[in-house]
C-alpha cells in the first residue's frame, strides 16, 4: 500500500467554507456494528475523490452519510454548507449512482430519466442522455428487462444528465466491458470537468483515479490519504 501521509485529525475541528463535503470526527454504529471510527474529512468543491477499502470497508456506508440517508452516530458533517442532518438540503445538491444503480424497475428508461430530473426540478433531456450511453434503442423498455450493463448505463447516463454539484459513485466499473469502463471514464470525467465534486467508491484504483486522483483509504473505520495527490491547501 501506498505510503500514508496528510492524514486527516479529527483536532482539526474546524468546518471551512469552500468546502464540498466536510466530515468532523464522525462515528457511525449499524446494529452491533461500529464501522465509522472518528472520520475527519475535507473534500473541496470541484475535487474528484476515490475511496478505496477492501470488502465490507464502509464504503457504501460512507457514501450514504455523505448523502444524508444515514445519520452520524456521533460528530458533525456539511454538505455544500448545509449540516448533514438536513436531508432535504443536502439532497438538493447531492446525487449518489448506488452499485445497483438504483433504478425503478417496473419503469421505462426514458421515464426513469424523466422521474429523477423531476425530483431534482432539472430541465433534462433524457433522449440525449440515453443516447450518449447508446441506450437509444431500449428509450421505451422496462428497467427490469435490460441486462446489468444497460442498468449500469442508465445509471451512469442519469448521473451525467443530473450533474448534481456533489456526485457520489458506487462501484461503476463491476460488470462492464471494457467499453463500458471507457464510457464510465468518459462521463464521469464529464461531470466532474462540468465542476461538480465526485467521489467514487471503487476496487479499480487505477481506473478510477483517472478520474478522481485524490485516494482515500478506509480500514478498521478510518480514513487514511494515499498519495499526495490533494491540490494545495485554499486560502
Ligand atoms: N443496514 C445495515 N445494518 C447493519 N450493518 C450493515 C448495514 N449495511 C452495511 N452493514 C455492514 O457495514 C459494513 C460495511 O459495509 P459497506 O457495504 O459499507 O462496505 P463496502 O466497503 O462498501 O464493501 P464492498 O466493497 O464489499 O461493497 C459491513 O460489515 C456490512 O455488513
Amino acid at each position: 500500500m501506498a505510503e500514508v501521509v496528510n492524514a486527516p485529525r479529527a483536532e482539526d475541528a474546524v468546518i471551512q467554507a469552500g468546502e464540498a463535503l466536510q466530515l468532523r470526527d464522525v462515528w457511525l454504529r449499524l446494529g452491533r456494528e461500529v464501522i465509522l471510527r472518528g472520520v475527519t474529512l475535507d473534500i473541496g468543491v470541484g475535487e474528484g475523490v476515490t475511496l478505496l477499502g477492501e470488502n465490507g470497508a464502509g464504503k457504501t456506508t460512507l457514501l450514504r452519510l455523505l448523502a444524508s440517508t444515514l445519520r452520524p452516530t456521533r460528530g458533525e458533517g456539511r454538505v455544500m454548507g448545509f449540516d448533514l442532518r438536513d436531508s432535504r438540503a443536502v439532497r438538493d445538491f447531492v446525487h449518489v449512482m448506488p452499485v445497483d444503480g438504483g433504478l425503478y424497475p417496473d419503469l421505462t428508461c426514458t421515464e426513469n430519466l424523466a422521474f429523477a430530473a423531476r425530483m431534482h426540478g432539472h430541465p433534462a433531456d433524457p433522449a440525449a442522455a440515453l443516447r450518449r450511453v447508446n441506450l437509444e434503442a431500449a428509450a421505451g423498455r422496462r428497467v427490469r428487462f435490460l441486462s446489468a450493463g444497460m442498468r449500469k448505463r442508465l445509471a451512469l447516463a442519469r448521473a451525467w444528465m443530473l450533474a448534481r454539484p456533489v456526485t457520489l459513485v458506487d462501484e461503476p466499473f463491476a460488470n462492464l466491458d471494457d467499453a463500458g469502463r471507457a464510457l464510465v471514464r468518459d462521463l464521469l470525467g464529464e461531470v466532474r470537468a462540468g465542476g461538480a465534486t465526485l467521489v467514487i467508491a471503487a476496487h479499480e484504483p487505477e481506473l478510477a483515479r483517472a478520474i478522481a486522483p485524490r485516494a482515500l483509504w478506509l480500514a478498521g473505520g478510518k480514513l487514511s490519504e494515499l498519495g499526495a495527490q490533494r491540490p494545495a491547501v485554499r486560502a
